[in-house]
């Protein structure tokens, strides 16, 4: 969101006599009305009050082609940007209005902001010819408090309904939208609009618009690589109907009647100015006129507004243009938020995503075919199929000896697909098997059976070992040994790659029947720390990805793919990873260490109690035994007795220290095993961003993760590069493909009217036009244009509006909506 103003030019209409009461500021934007008020009756001296008024620029004769041209470029590039553009003409009647939005129409010289803004927008096209355009034109007359499609001009002019949806946006039900693709296209309908227009003459203008008129030019704009996002603005360019005194146009009949509904939507629309630029009002009356209802967006909501305001340079005029420059002045105070309209387009999203899948679908067909993979199939699987994989999971899984028998053939995963399919028949095996307990012994009994290559439900193994204990933790004091991680299993189905059975070297397995791994070497750790990757979510792409599993088959069938155990021998020893071993594998040392001189502290500790029990023992039955000798008065100790209090003292101290002794190693093993915990888990995660670097094939970008930091992304094997190096052409995004075309506008639709609703079935209330003949027209002055490509297609297009006035003429019944521009000589009423 952005804070926008809107921006304010005077423009003073040329006249035959002095501005004497117009003083221009120094730079051009202020200027400083003197008016007359009293003439002083002693000393015949005239008594004046001077007004200020200061705005963005006030434009005299000859600077206002400048700032139109500037101002046309600047409304279009915010339009280019996404934002609402709004530029209108306010002002009294006759000051030039229509001039300003419009211009002299007999030459290209004098066009107004219009036709500039249509030049500019298609010369804008024709540059941005990577972008897709699609540019439709709305032109609404507002006559008498009711609305007109200036457009319509096949049928008798109705009226046209406005209608708010919920979120308060205005639509104008009925009003045509016509799709242009040329300039010319765009100058047939702006001056086809300009001939339907309904003009009436008095005193201060023989040529004066009667009605409001909104030409509309709505800018679609897709971006080059965009998935669906478009760029959706508007541009107004309003031509108010001007002001005016009837007692100074001394309008009478249809001419007052029509300055009554001027003047009144005029004065509205100063109402809603003044409540917009006072921040506390919090009703803007909007609904009042037609005109301000229209305005709406425009005005107060998002879009960025520019208003024109046109003044008289004559004293005559002096309390209208008065009356302009503070209206001006008030719209100077309204600020609104804007932002730019992007608008993601579903359908054209689904296309592109839909042809990406299908490009995609061939480059795996292509990667397959290098792989020299077969009967690959990457379609769903259709129940016969599935039950015939299950079966096949199920005899895998309930061999003996499996993995180890010679007979057992190691499943061969082809497909990610297929791989999916194998965890998910897992997973129902080992429901099914567990739901009857002949099912779930046979399960665990297979399970501990597990051999070096053989693909393992560890899911369904850690799950078994948990339910056959109670737990789901195999805690190393417990098992007394190693540096291992607690509560490892997961009671989800995955596959443990035979790096994942358990150690034997250094930990123990404690019973029979339910796996405990106990933690071996470092390295090991690593190893079980892999194995839960592939159990849990993240193993998930790992898996998609087609490593680890086919790595971990025996024999490796078709696999590009190295051992994944090598690979880690290789990265541990000799390989980037093998400072953290080494470090893990000091951890570990330290570890074990801790927690062997834990276990002889225990030991001692117990052994100390034990004979303190017994010292205990020992000296209470002496001490027994001397005071039945004695009496109970005597205090004198044996040898025997003496020797042994003192060593039950001895013991006692050397209890405590050792336990104190015993609490300060266990806080020790707790920090170390901390240390070796993260040190695995740093070494696995590296080691599978290495193993994913260097034969993880296409699949180079690792899934988020913290390692993900640390990679760096130019040494990771690009599949662009890699497939032109193998002489293979890249295949490059929709965008990439070829060369931009030529076509200077790309439309989505090429049809040439689309009406945006229903047109309303209300009785024509618009009075008829004013006839006009075409062969009254000047033709078009082009020489000082010519060669101007623009100056060609407003000429061509006002042409083509004359011819079309006369033939109009000519077909009795038919001329009710046609005439001509006024500046052509039409005829007023
Ligand atoms: N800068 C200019 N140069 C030459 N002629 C001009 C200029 N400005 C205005 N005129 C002429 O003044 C007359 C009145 O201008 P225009 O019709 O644009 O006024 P308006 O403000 O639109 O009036 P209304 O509100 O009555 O429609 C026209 O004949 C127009 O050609």
């Amino acid at each position: 969101m952005v804070k926008s103003a809107v921006r304010v030019f005077l423009r003073v209409r040329p006249c035959a006599g002095i501005n004497s009461y117009i003083l221009y500021g120094q730079d051009k934007k202020g200027v400083s009305i003197s008016v007359p008020k009293t003439i002083d009756i002693k000393s015949g001296e005239k008594q004046t009050q001077s007004y200020q008024f200061k705005f963005d620029g006030v434009l005299k004769e000859a600077e206002q082609e400048e700032v139109y041209e500037a101002c046309a470029a600047e409304i279009l590039g915010s339009a280019l940007e996404g934002y609402n553009s709004t530029v209108m003409c306010y002002g009294q009647t006759g000051a030039g209005k229509t001039y300003t939005m419009s211009g002299g129409k007999s030459s290209f010289k004098q066009r107004g902001i219009i036709p500039r803004m249509i030049n500019h927008l298609f010369a804008e096209i024709r540059n941005l010819s990577d972008r897709q355009f699609k540019i439709s034109i709305q032109y609404l007359e507002i006559y008498n408090e009711s609305l007109y499609d200036l457009l319509d001009i096949t049928t008798q002019p109705h009226e046209l309904n406005i209608q708010e949806n919920t979120k308060g946006v205005v639509n104008i039900t009925g009003l045509k939208s016509a799709v242009v693709q040329s300039d010319t296209q765009a100058f047939q309908l702006f001056f086809e609009g300009e001939t339907n227009r309904v003009i009436g003459a008095h005193q201060l203008n023989r040529e004066s618009s009667r009605s409001h008129s909104i030409f509309t030019i709505t800018i679609e704009m897709r971006m080059p690589g965009e998935l669906g996002d478009k760029i959706v603005s508007k541009v107004n360019l309003v031509d108010l109907a001007g002001s005016e005194r009837v007692s100074k146009t001394r309008s009478e009949g249809l001419v007052l009647r029509e300055a009554g509904h001027i003047n009144k939507s005029l004065s509205i629309l100063e109402h809603v100015i003044l409540a917009l630029s006072d921040k506390s009002r919090d009703h803007i009356p909007f609904r009042s006129s037609k005109l301000t209802h229209v305005l709406k967006d425009s005005l107060g909501g998002n879009c960025k507004t520019v208003l024109v305001a046109n003044i008289w340079g004559e004293s005559s005029q002096l309390d209208e243009t008065l009356s302009t420059c503070r209206f001006a002045q008030r719209m100077m105070c309204i600020t609104c938020e804007i932002k730019a309209n992007v608008v993601e387009d579903s359908s054209v999203r689904c296309t592109q995503l839909q042809s990406q899948v299908q490009d995609l679908q061939h480059e795996l067909a292509m990667h397959d075919s290098m792989a020299s993979r077969k009967n690959v199939a990457y379609g769903p699987y259709s129940d016969a199929q599935r039950a015939e994989l299950k079966a096949l999971v199920s005899t895998f899984l309930s061999a003996p000896n499996m993995g180890q028998s010679d007979s057992i053939e190691p499943l061969e995963l082809i497909s990610v697909r297929h791989m999916k399919e194998i965890l998910r028949c897992c997973k129902e095996v080992y429901l099914d098997a567990a739901s009857s307990s002949n099912g779930r012994s046979r399960i665990d009994s297979s399970l501990s059976n597990e051999a070096s290559t053989s693909y393992v439900p560890n899911g369904a193994r850690a799950a078994a070992a948990a339910t056959e204990n109670g737990l789901n933790y195999v805690g190393e004091e417990e098992a007394g040994g190693g540096g291992g991680l607690a509560g490892w299993q997961s009671g989800g189905v995955g596959v443990a790659p035979d790096f994942a059975r358990p150690e034997q070297a250094d930990g123990e397995v404690s019973s029979p029947g339910a796996i405990k791994v106990q933690p071996g070497g470092g390295m090991a750790v690593v190893d079980r720390l892999l194995a839960m990757q592939l159990q849990d979510g993240t193993a998930n792409k790992r898996q998609e990805r087609g490593l680890d599993f086919a790595a971990s088959a025996s024999g490796g069938g078709n696999s590009p793919l190295i051992d994944r155990k090598d690979a880690l021998q290789e990265y541990k020893s000799s390989g980037p990873g093998a400072a953290k071993a080494a470090l893990l594998d000091d951890n570990h040392a330290r570890l074990k260490s801790s927690k062997r001189r834990a276990k002889e502290l225990g030991l001692s500790i117990n052994a100390a109690k034990k004979d303190l029990d017994h010292l205990k023992a020992l000296s209470e039955s002496l001490r027994a035994e001397r005071q039945a000798k004695t009496g109970e008065g005597s205090q004198v100790l044996d040898a025997e007795e003496y020797s042994a209090l003192m060593r039950i003292k001895e013991l006692k101290q050397q209890y405590r220290d050792q336990y104190s002794e015993l609490q300060m190693v266990k806080s020790e093993i707790e920090y170390t095993q901390q240390l070796c915990d993260a040190c695995a888990q740093e070494l696995a995660m590296e080691f599978n961003q290495w193993y994913l670097r260097n034969y993880g094939g296409e699949f180079s970008h690792y899934e988020g993760s913290e390692g993900d930091a640390a990679l760096d992304s130019e040494s990771l094997p690009s599949p662009s590069a890699k497939s032109t190096a193998s002489g293979l052409s890249r295949h490059y995004p929709q965008e990439e493909r070829g060369p931009p075309s030529s076509k200077p506008v790309q439309s989505f639709n090429t049809a040439p009217i689309a009406s945006q609703g229903n047109s309303p079935s209300s009785a024509a209330k618009k009075p008829p036009n004013r006839k006009v003949l075409s062969s009254l027209l000047p033709s078009p002055k082009a020489d000082e244009d010519a060669g101007n490509p623009d100056a060609a297609a407003f000429y061509n297009a006002q042409q083509h509006i004359v011819l079309k006035a006369a033939n109009a003429a000519h077909r009795p019944g038919s001329i009710k909506k046609t005439r001509v521009p006024a500046s052509f000589g039409a005829t007023k009423h």
